[in-house]
């Protein structure tokens, strides 16, 4: 009899096909496969799980993969191994849905080998899980040595292992309460202490709460750059980078009403979504607009913010949780050539300031070079500037995304 939920399987590793060759991100990835197939909620669970799993832990899977077999195994029979050893091992699904749903999922020709390595995998269970002792910290971790490497050098060993293990967590969700909207009468989730307005999900969160604005799904970390801007009722306010608008809709919340705020980003095709998301959230009355802030401003924004926000684009290695394929993707050039592009930005926004303004510039990465190291030496070429605070978040300190926060201002 066939398995049935192979499809899900299959749908797994077209999705790891798919991602290994192309750009896309995981999470559109489950989208289109899930869609592709027509999978019910139940099994797009599975499909998430999966492929979350396999990228989470892909370096621990080919480490066990070794074990099992020797010699060379293409690309596409590697994965269907990688999707059949994660449920084994990383999700501990029963082994007969595990094994036979995932030797079905792959060609005739291939099958006999995965069903051999799959079924030895489930004699060895205990064994392979426990037998960790010589494999070196990244492998276990599932992140590349440079990666590890960098972040040791940063924060030292203890911390960079429990980095890697924290970002191979399942993400855990938070809202926040629209205070632009009427507040709903019960909330599915509790307080985070210390984060007015935010609260840890608990359960799932209604569609209906989500459509009519009342809530916004967001990480109470995202609140130190705009706590730090410290927008003010009849302030004009610019949130340069501002796509999909989370942190517009902090401001917008911060200011009282939308007036005053102008949101850019230089995606154009990531504007519907944050105009989307501003009409929802009862912040239609934000200025949008196309801007690419590598370039010069426009003259009529010269001199005329008394606050700035720069969310600007970076290596995004606060949030792996959340991002799980971003370690796979970054290189280590890539951070020194996204430092130049948010040095640029900060330069070009410099100039719309009004006169006693303030810029904040922030990230979601945990590098000194994009953080504090590239503030400091943006200040260093502008003696008219000061720091007058910064704002930041480790995720192995403060169990949250992490961030990082900086506030510039003119010298009075
Ligand atoms: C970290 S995201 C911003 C998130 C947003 N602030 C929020 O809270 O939802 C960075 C944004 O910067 C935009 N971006 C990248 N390069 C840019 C540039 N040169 N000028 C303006 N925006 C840029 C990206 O399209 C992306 O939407």
């Amino acid at each position: 009899m066939p398995a049935k939920n192979f499809h899900v399987r299959q749908a797994a590793v077209s999705a790891l096909r798919a991602w290994a060759k192309g750009h896309d991100y995981a999470e559109t990835l489950i989208e289109r496969h899930a869609q592709r197939r027509k999978l019910s909620p139940a099994d797009r669970g599975l499909l998430q799980a999966i492929l979350f799993g396999v990228l989470r832990h892909r370096r621990l899977l080919d480490h066990w993969i070794g074990k099992l077999r020797d010699g060379k195994l293409d690309p596409e029979t590697r994965d269907i191994l990688r999707v059949g050893l994660c449920q084994l091992l990383i999700l501990g699904l029963p082994d007969h849905a595990a094994v036979n749903e995932t030797v079905e999922a792959g060609k005739a020709s291939v099958r006999s080998l995965i069903n051999a390595v799959l079924r030895r995998a489930t004699l060895a269970k205990k064994r392979m899980l426990d037998d960790l002792d010589d494999v070196p910290m990244p492998v276990i971790h599932s992140h590349p040595d440079w990666l590890y490497n960098r972040w040791r050098q940063a924060f030292g060993t203890r911390n960079a292992i429990s980095l890697m293990e924290w970002n191979n967590l399942p993400a855990v969700t938070f809202f926040r309460v629209n205070p632009l909207a009427p507040t709903p009468d019960t909330l599915p989730g509790n307080p985070v202490e210390g984060a007015p307005g935010f609260y840890q999900l608990d359960g799932s969160l209604p569609t209906a709460l989500l459509a009519s604005g009342s809530v916004y799904i967001q990480d109470p970390a995202t609140r130190h750059s705009v706590e730090l801007l410290d927008p003010k009722p009849g302030e004009r306010i610019l949130d340069a980078c501002a796509a999909p608008g989370g942190k517009a809709f902090l401001i917008a919340s911060a200011l009282g009403s939308a007036e005053g705020l102008v949101c850019t980003d230089s995606n154009e095709k990531r504007l519907p979504r944050l105009e989307e998301n501003l009409e929802r959230l009862h912040a239609r009355k934000a200025v949008v607009s196309v801007h690419d802030w590598t370039k010069p401003a426009p003259a009529e924004w010269h001199g005329s913010f008394d606050g700035i926000l720069l969310d600007v684009p970076c290596s995004n290695t606060g949030v792996i949780r959340r991002r799980v394929d971003v370690r796979w993707r970054l290189q280590a050039p890539d951070i020194d050539k996204i430092a130049i592009t948010q040095r640029k930005i900060l330069e070009n926004a410099l100039a719309c300031l009004k006169p006693g303004g303030r810029i904040v510039y922030s990230t979601c990465s945990i590098e000194h070079t994009e953080n504090l190291g590239l503030v400091e030496s943006f200040l260093a070429d502008h003696p008219e500037l000061e720091l007058r605070g910064t704002r930041d978040a480790l995720p192995f300190r403060d169990a949250t995304d992490g961030a990082f926060a900086a506030r510039i201002e003119r010298k009075s």
